[in-house]
């Protein structure tokens, strides 16, 4: 697993969205061999997607021939709410760069048949080979995508429950009301992600930190679903460091992010890998 310690929310976004811009341009895609980017929501992506939408607007990557996969949507909620991750997409990246609209993929999350749906999903993933690189988040409690706890490690794009912790942290975008936030959502599985070439993980803020433990330092198991990274043989977590005062929690719990400041302080580093 390869580790990005960086100080700053903008720094992730920035080295994500150059990371991917670098591994599009090296693949120099084509209409018949287009580049396949899985793709997350959430607040922690968005200034990845501003600093992609930079680059693009800078001349430094095209779309064109890219082809993206959303991990997940919920069900039962209209495509045009503002809230459903249809619109999040559009509002927050695709309507600014030169992806044709044929070229995006979103789990359709009112399909009358959801076992159809997911099914298309992940043979429309596999009818182009595999994913070239999958970004994504991780929630409070070590979820990716939205891989709950105790979903298998072997899962593929499927419904799921939402556990009311989930649904507490994103009734933030719901009026803070729970009732809001949809019960289900279809989501790529742990097995779908881990097929991917490349994953790349942003964890930004403090709420992050037992998560990150997990990725990094905890045992693989179904409960901190990101653990199957550690499964993986092209994982990247790309992470920032929360100010000192807001997070003397992460400092205590979480002894990556002393052994970030140790490594960067005695060899001026900033990245380094684990096995
Ligand atoms: N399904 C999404 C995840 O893909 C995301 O990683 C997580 C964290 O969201 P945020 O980035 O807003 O903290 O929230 C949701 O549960």
């Amino acid at each position: 697993m390869r580790l990005i310690p960086l100080n700053t929310a903008a720094q992730v976004g920035q080295w994500a969205a150059r990371h991917i811009v670098n591994r599009i341009n090296a693949f120099t895609p084509s209409a018949d061999r287009p580049f396949i980017l899985g793709l997350p929501t959430g607040s922690t992506p968005l200034e990845a997607y501003k600093s992609l939408i930079e680059l693009h607007k800078a001349g430094q990557v095209s779309f064109k021939h890219v082809v993206t996969f959303n991990m997940d949507e919920y069900v039962g909620l209209p495509a045009e709410h503002p809230e459903s991750y249809h619109s999040f997409m559009f509002n927050n990246f695709f309507n600014y760069i030169d992806i044709p609209r044929e070229n995006i993929n979103l789990l359709n999350g009112n399909a009358p048949d959801i076992d159809a749906e997911c099914r298309r999903y992940e043979e429309k993933i596999k009818s182009y080979g595999k994913t070239h690189l999958f970004m994504g988040g991780v929630g409070n409690d070590g979820h990716i995508a939205f891989n709950e706890p105790g979903s298998s490690l072997a899962s593929r794009t499927r419904i799921k429950t939402l556990t009311q912790d989930t649904r507490r942290a994103n009734s933030r975008f719901f009026n803070n009301d729970i009732e809001q936030v949809p019960r289900y959502a279809l989501t790529v599985g742990v097995g779908t992600l881990l097929d991917a070439e490349e994953v790349m993980i942003l964890v930004i803020g403090h709420n992050k930190a037992h998560a990150l433990q997990a990725a990094v330092e905890g045992n693989v198991n179904h409960m901190w679903t990101i653990t199957c990274l550690q499964l993986h043989a092209k994982a990247v977590m790309v992470c920032d460091d929360a100010p000192r005062d807001k997070c003397a929690h992460f400092r205590e719990i979480n002894g990556i992010a002393a052994a970030f400041q140790y490594v960067q302080k005695n060899y001026n580093i900033s990245v380094f890998y684990f096995l």
